[in-house]
């Protein structure tokens, strides 16, 4: 089955298959074709060039693109999509004057959502995880990285893994799971925190390991909830059992986590709201990418990741929506990209290479995902007829998607 893409405006992001993520300087470029074709066979890019070596269209599946743009599927690293219920009574509480922390301090937060979860059956979790999924793929996420982290129990965590494993099963999107044991340390764990690390690591990781339930692990390292020590066990853990380090690091406070990340083999550090030099300092010459959650920045009012100190650092950096019910509920990647220009000063190249490329390497997806590269799957946004690429940030809200393609086939 083949699906011929003609007359596209600007095809954006194509590259070689050996650039599997862009760093400092090489962020501002964003390599594309004017005037081209794509096609696509099967679940994969065949091929494609500018409309003066066009193929045939023949027997083929045919959409002419006049005026349109083609760029990769948006590539989300860092969500929690999978939670019960919602929490606008906090996002209520908030807008009248609370700050996240005071409210997590009552009982909530975090734990609020943990009690939803645990009084949630695995199939409503489930259906009401596929509303979200649904609606990101159509905002044109073509891969997503999903953490557990509201269970906090055994059976609450491998719940939420589970339901992951099923929604991995069941769409065309590619799923990552982050098994996020060490989100917060339940009530009961309050005055023991030795205890909770040793449920996670000797009861929950040998069943999540078992089952393959995981592809990577987390913890929030973070003042009030894990410290860097205790972070170091949760990592050293991962990465025995095959489950390497994606970390909640530098939200609120700088606590010498991202080091301690780096020394771990973390593949990610995420939030990094608050970032000393030391911290740039650890990332360079590292295989550990930043990630910024400007949504998060947005909906709680706390500092946005400083892009550009990073980026003159020569650092990678990769951007993602957070997705979860207390600090960002929403999984609109075209949003993220919009904030980041905005709030962060990323220019539309950097922030685009940031929310696919980096985003594709933030799963270690890059080998697949992430480009317009002959043999990676055909995950492609067409947008709407627009002047240029910088529509996206400038008419942040408006949708600018005229179709998705994942997997070769139209959603
Ligand atoms: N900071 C830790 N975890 C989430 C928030 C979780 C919640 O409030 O439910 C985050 O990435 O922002
Ligand atoms: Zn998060």
């Amino acid at each position: 089955m083949a699906l011929l893409i003609t007359n596209i405006k600007e095809l954006i992001q194509i590259r070689e298959s050996t650039i599997q993520k862009v760093s400092g300087k090489e962020m501002a470029e964003l390599p594309t074709c004017k005037n081209a074709w794509l096609l696509i066979e099967d679940d994969v890019i065949k091929d494609f060039g500018t409309m003066d070596s066009c193929p045939p269209i023949g027997s083929n599946e045919h959409i002419d693109a006049t005026g349109k743009m083609v760029l990769p599927a948006w590539c989300d690293s860092h969500t929690h999509l999978v939670y019960a219920g919602n929490r606008v009574q906090e996002f209520e509480d908030r807008i009248n004057g609370l700050s996240y922390e005071e409210i997590a301090a009552r009982g909530g937060g975090i734990l609020n959502s943990a009690k939803k979860l645990n009084e949630t059956s695995e199939d409503d979790l489930y259906n009401q995880s596929c509303l979200r999924l649904e609606e990101v793929m159509q905002l044109g996420t073509g891969a997503i990285e999903i953490k557990s982290g509201y269970g906090l129990s055994v059976a609450g965590e491998l719940k939420m893994l589970r339901v992951i494993k099923r929604l991995k099963q069941a769409y065309p999107i590619a799923i990552k799971a982050t098994f996020l044991g060490a989100h917060a340390f339940p009530a009961e764990y309050k005055q023991n925190h030795s205890g909770y690390i040793d449920l996670i690591i000797n009861e929950m990781l040998p069943q999540i390991a078992e089952e393959k339930l995981a592809d990577y692990i987390d913890a929030f390292c973070e003042t009030n909830y894990f410290s860097v020590a205790e972070t170091e066990r949760i990592m050293e853990a991962g990465n025995k059992a095959g489950l390497q380090p994606k970390i909640h690091v530098n939200q609120f406070t700088a606590i010498d986590g991202i080091a301690a990340c780096v020394k771990h083999n973390a593949l990610t550090v995420d939030h990094l709201e608050i970032v000393e030099d030391r911290d740039i300092e650890a990332l360079k010459n590292s295989n550990t990418m930043p990630v910024a959650l400007p949504g998060c920045s947005f909906f709680i009012s706390i500092p946005y990741t400083p892009a550009r100190h990073l980026l003159q650092a020569g650092l990678p950096l990769a951007l993602a929506t957070d997705f979860n019910p207390g600090t960002t509920p929403s999984g609109n990647m075209n949003l993220v990209v919009a904030m980041a220009c905005i709030k962060m000063k990323m220019t539309a190249e950097e922030a685009i290479n940031a929310a696919t490329l980096n985003g594709a390497y933030a799963m270690g997806l890059s080998h697949t995902h992430g480009s317009i590269t002959v043999g990676k799957k055909a995950n492609v946004i067409i947008t709407k007829s627009i002047p240029s690429y910088y529509q996206l940030p400038y008419a942040f809200g408006s949708n600018i998607i005229d179709t998705v393609i994942l997997n070769g086939k139209t959603l």
